[in-house]
């Protein structure tokens, strides 16, 4: 029996198809969930996917992180669970305090849209390991509130503790602080990052890169090993 991936659907997400598709791709069985069903239906591992939850009203993130699926999202992430965001949900993520820091709009205040290359800086957290350390990578971005903020201190404990887990490399796309494109918490089961992996899994698809899989095949692995 393989793994079962949860992937959140708030109203206005855009990418839970594209999500649920890479998870099965990676040979794992994908299960949605519905923002408001508290019920987490026996997941491994739950993917909060891109968009604009709730529109995106007040902050990106900030009404989504209040919905009884993040409720229950947030206990298990904090018992070990591993949990990815992606785009929007890492905004969810950092709305909860589950990551720290904030996103803001992005310095030039347009919206984003391009391939974007990466650094894997940390390939021991639960969704990186299948990539190699200082590995390159190439996936799309795509968003307007990207710019990763955090006060002084924050980011010199990420940087001390090797919990920025992606960086821009080439262009910093959004203005964020040191480059960072991803973290991850202490424990390194929860992960957020601003790019998107799950539209870089198919070479048929989009600009036709397969980066993104590691991904999901990194949490196969441990989910099926454990
Ligand atoms: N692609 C996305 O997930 C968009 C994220 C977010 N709502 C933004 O524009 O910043």
């Amino acid at each position: 029996m393989t793994a079962r991936v949860g992937v959140v659907t708030f109203p206005g997400t855009l990418d839970d198809r594209d999500t649920q598709r890479a998870v099965r791709i990676a040979g794992l069985e994908a299960v949605p969930l519905w923002h408001r069903d508290k019920d987490l239906h026996q997941v491994d591992a739950v993917v909060l996917p891109g968009g604009f939850s709730y529109g995106d009203y007040l902050r990106a993130g900030a009404i989504s992180r209040f919905s009884p699926v993040m409720e229950s999202i947030i206990e298990q992430a904090k018992a070990g669970m591993p949990v990815l965001g992606i785009c929007n949900g890492f905004q969810v993520l950092t709305e909860t305090h589950l990551l720290p820091g904030a996103m803001l709009r992005n310095n030039h205040l347009h919206f984003v849209c391009r391939d974007q290359k990466l650094r894997v800086e940390n390939v021991n957290t639960a969704w990186t390991t299948d990539f190699a350390a200082g590995q390159e990578i190439q996936i799309p971005l795509k968003n307007i509130d990207g710019q990763f903020v955090a006060d002084a201190r924050t980011v010199d404990e990420l940087e001390a503790e090797g919990r920025v887990v992606f960086r821009y490399l080439d262009v910093n796309p959004n203005g964020s602080l040191r480059d960072i494109a991803g973290i991850t918490n202490a424990a390194g089961n929860v992960v957020g990052l601003m790019p998107h992996p799950e539209h870089a899994v198919d070479p048929q698809v989009g600009t036709g890169g397969t980066d993104g899989l590691g991904f999901f095949t990194s949490i196969l692995k441990k989910l099926v090993s454990a």
